[in-house]
């Protein structure tokens, strides 16, 4: 079965597709392809003329996008509907950056208040650290803020926080810990002092086992360098939506910012989980950001399908996942800062769109979200992308590039600029069997030589990527671009007719994660699992009891 044939039009756009000319005819026939496949919106540049399309593709494009109803589904998002059907919650973290229609608010929700409510408390909270107002126990300034946090209570406002980088205001450090291993919180405590750390627990349902457990020992540091119980209110907020399982953990309701149930842990870095990001780089700074995400919106909101892009993203994807069986996507930012930026639209897209049951409950029949990765170029290109010029998958490329860089330093942009220009440039050409043969008849090679090598430097070419610009990384601009894969992301589920919103994947790793706990730190617990696992807790449990031992 080929693509999406619960669509009419279906049978008509993969027809279409199968049968375009590769890219360099594409280019060959039109001069101008490069500027007709081309828009600009929210202070991002995106070239997607180097994908298999054509005028005709995108008003098969349209069709779709009619048949599947897709301006009502994503008017129901910002209209405060329940579409995250199977949590019975509404998806609204929209609003956080000021995007939610009208009627979210006059229909008496107290959204809107809500979200200024806690940006001012936001504010008030970094001025009080940038001042020095607020202090430890004993009585020394706030110098390290520490974020426990994992998954999206972690992964945007590290990423926000390191693409800013030249945006710090260096009156706090801010550090982030996630992982259980607990290598990451004594890495981090071992070149903090107790007296000036504030802890920030983020956490929207305040019972992640990673983030309890590192809080707990980052409590533990706080009362062996001689804080009391009554001291923690000083070292520790909470960002949380379940504030009972905070004041049982010691953090008082007065020291938790708020989370929402209509805000997905993913999409929360614009919420006070964002807090980090603001004591990092300041509150003007934060509102930027939203205000980038905001322009984003608007545009998504109000962009035909044509000059759309978060659609176009979404829709070229399609095209590539579900007509050619691409299952990767790969995410290439020709930028230092942005280089964790695959790993964050890794979790994004992969626990959004990665379900396997449509939103009647059926199953679905065809792929659905791709394995999204990457890394910073150039490094990539000397690590993986052989197999992108020459290997047997289809993997789809973003290249992300801003156009000047914070750190100006002789030739470097140029030359990181011209790689990121070049590799999209190579992907799309290839290199032919006869250009290869002309290359080493030309370095002087023997007929026999090069027939036995040539073959070897071929690369097939004709290989789609979509080219991201931008003026420079700033708050607006990382504001726009991460509200952009967040929209590509709702616009593929609504085509697959998924919930992008809940998780219940991660869910079952977690119980089953207990489950093991539970035998490994208690020798006589039966071994009733399966035979590997039950070795495998053998292993570690024999280990265990040897050092123990002595
Ligand atoms: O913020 P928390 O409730 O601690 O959740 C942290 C993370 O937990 C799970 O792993 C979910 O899959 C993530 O979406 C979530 O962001």
């Amino acid at each position: 079965m080929t693509g999406l044939t619960r669509y009419p039009s279906n049978d008509a756009l993969a027809s279409h597709l199968h049968n375009l000319p590769d890219l360099k005819s594409l280019f060959a026939a039109d001069p101008k392809r490069g500027e007709t496949f081309s828009l600009s919106a929210a202070g991002l540049t995106l070239d997607y003329s180097k994908n298999h399309l054509t005028s005709e593709t995108l008003a098969l494009f349209e069709k779709l996008a009619e048949e599947a109803g897709l301006g009502d589904k994503i008017q129901a998002m910002f209209s405060g509907a329940l579409i995250n059907h199977t949590e019975g919650r509404a998806v609204l973290h929209t609003a956080l950056r000021g995007s939610v229609d009208d009627s979210v608010i006059s229909e008496g929700s107290q959204v809107a208040q809500e979200v200024a409510a806690t940006l001012a408390r936001m504010a008030r909270f970094v001025e009080a650290i940038y001042s020095g107002q607020l202090l430890g126990f004993t009585g020394k300034a706030i110098t390290d803020v520490v974020s426990i946090g994992i998954g999206g209570s972690f992964l945007g406002p590290k990423i926000v926080t390191e693409a800013l980088k030249p945006f710090w205001q260096h009156k706090v450090k801010v550090h982030y810990v996630a992982n259980i291993d607990g290598a990451a919180l004594s890495g981090k405590l071992a070149d903090l002092d107790p007296q000036t750390t504030l802890f920030i627990t983020a956490s929207k349902s305040f019972g992640t086992q990673e983030t309890l457990t590192n809080s707990e020992s980052a409590r533990d540091w706080l009362k062996a360098a001689g804080a009391d119980f009554s001291d923690l209110a000083k070292h520790f907020v909470a960002v949380t939506a379940n504030v009972p399982k905070a004041e049982a953990f010691g953090i008082s309701a007065d020291n938790c910012f708020p989370m929402w149930d209509w805000v997905g842990g993913r999409y929360s870095l614009w919420s006070a989980i964002g807090l980090p990001i603001a004591l990092a780089i300041g509150m003007d700074n934060f509102k930027a950001l939203l205000g980038g995400a905001n322009a984003m919106d608007q545009h998504f909101k109000t962009a035909p399908l044509k000059q759309n892009m978060p659609m176009l993203l979404a829709l070229t994807g399609i095209a590539y996942i579900n007509y050619f069986g691409a299952t990767s996507h790969v995410l290439l930012p020709y930028d230092h800062g942005l280089r964790a930026l695959p790993g964050y639209v890794q979790q994004l897209d992969m626990e959004s769109n990665g379900k396997s049951c449509h939103n009647d409950a059926s199953a679905i029949e065809h792929l659905t979200g791709p394995v999204i990765w990457g890394a910073e170029g150039t490094n990539g290109q000397h690590a993986f992308h052989q197999l992108l010029h020459q290997g047997k998958q289809l993997i789809p490329a973003d290249f992300i590039l801003p156009l000047t860089s914070h750190y100006p330093l002789g030739r470097h942009h140029a030359m990181l600029a011209s790689n990121c220009f070049a590799q999209s440039q190579a992907l799309m050409e290839g290199k032919s069997l006869d250009k290869a043969k002309q290359e080493l008849a030309a370095n002087g090679l023997g007929e026999a030589e090069i027939a036995k090598l040539a073959p070897h430097k071929v690369m097939p070419g004709n290989r789609p990527s979509n080219t991201l610009l931008m003026d420079s990384v700033s708050p607006a601009t990382l504001g726009a671009l991460i509200a952009l894969y967040e929209h590509k992301v709702l616009v593929q589920g609504i085509f697959w007719d998924l919930n992008s919103f809940d998780q219940w994947g991660v869910e079952l790793g977690k119980v089953l994660g207990n489950e093991v706990l539970s035998r490994l730190e208690d020798d006589s617990a039966l071994l009733d699992l399966d035979s590997s696992t039950n070795a495998l807790i053998a292993r570690f449990r024999a280990l265990a009891a040897k050092r123990r031992e002595g």
